[in-house]
């Protein structure tokens, strides 16, 4: 089912969310309701404050449109190493719509999480993958893109966002 995605600023989205005790068939479902909500959207990720669920639970799929999806559903995601290397990407945000901008993060990190069968598992990712797993991971910590950025950029992004929304609601 496609879940409404709650636009910045709102408090679920600032929260530290709960790990789950195991992947039983609610998560899993949760886990598919955000990867029909991701890819309506469109976007490559979406982690489940953003759906008003403050658990730890996020999904991602970096294949490109007309290229065959690869879905990655990841439970209790920790980050176990990160190279010294970095590397910049425009990120943007689907609780900021619209808004875009450059953050650094590590350019490769290694991630152990539960998949949707409740196995343990581990994946080292780079590029793309690397940017998304990371911006993901954040929003589990209640950390948002724009709290990457500078104060300046950050106010501005916030102000173009509270006009987008006061034309959209009119
Ligand atoms: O808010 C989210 O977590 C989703 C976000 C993930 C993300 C994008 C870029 C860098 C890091 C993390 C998005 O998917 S925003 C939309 C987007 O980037 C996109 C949409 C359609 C095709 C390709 C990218
Ligand atoms: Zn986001």
């Amino acid at each position: 089912a496609i879940l409404p995605i709650l636009v910045a600023p709102h408090p679920v989205l600032k929260k530290k969310a709960e790990p789950v005790a195991e992947v039983d068939a609610e998560i899993v479902k949760l886990m598919d309701d955000m990867l029909d909500t991701m890819y309506d959207a469109p976007g490559i990720g979406l982690a489940a404050p953003q759906v008003g669920v403050s658990k730890r639970v996020l999904v991602m799929d970096i294949a490109r449109e007309g290229d065959a999806p690869e879905p990655i559903r990841m439970a209790n995601p920790e980050i176990i190493w990160e190279s010294d290397e970095t590397a910049p990407y425009e990120e943007g945000c689907l609780s900021f719509p619209d808004q875009y901008a450059e953050v650094i993060r590590p350019a490769k990190v290694k991630v152990r999480y539960l998949n949707e069968k409740n196995e343990a598992c581990e994946i080292e990712a780079d590029e793309l993958l690397a940017t998304c797993v990371q911006h993901e991971i954040d929003h589990l910590d209640g950390v948002v893109f724009v709290d990457h950025l500078s104060t300046v950029k950050r106010s501005m992004i916030m102000r173009k966002l509270k006009k987008l929304m006061k034309t959209k609601a009119a």
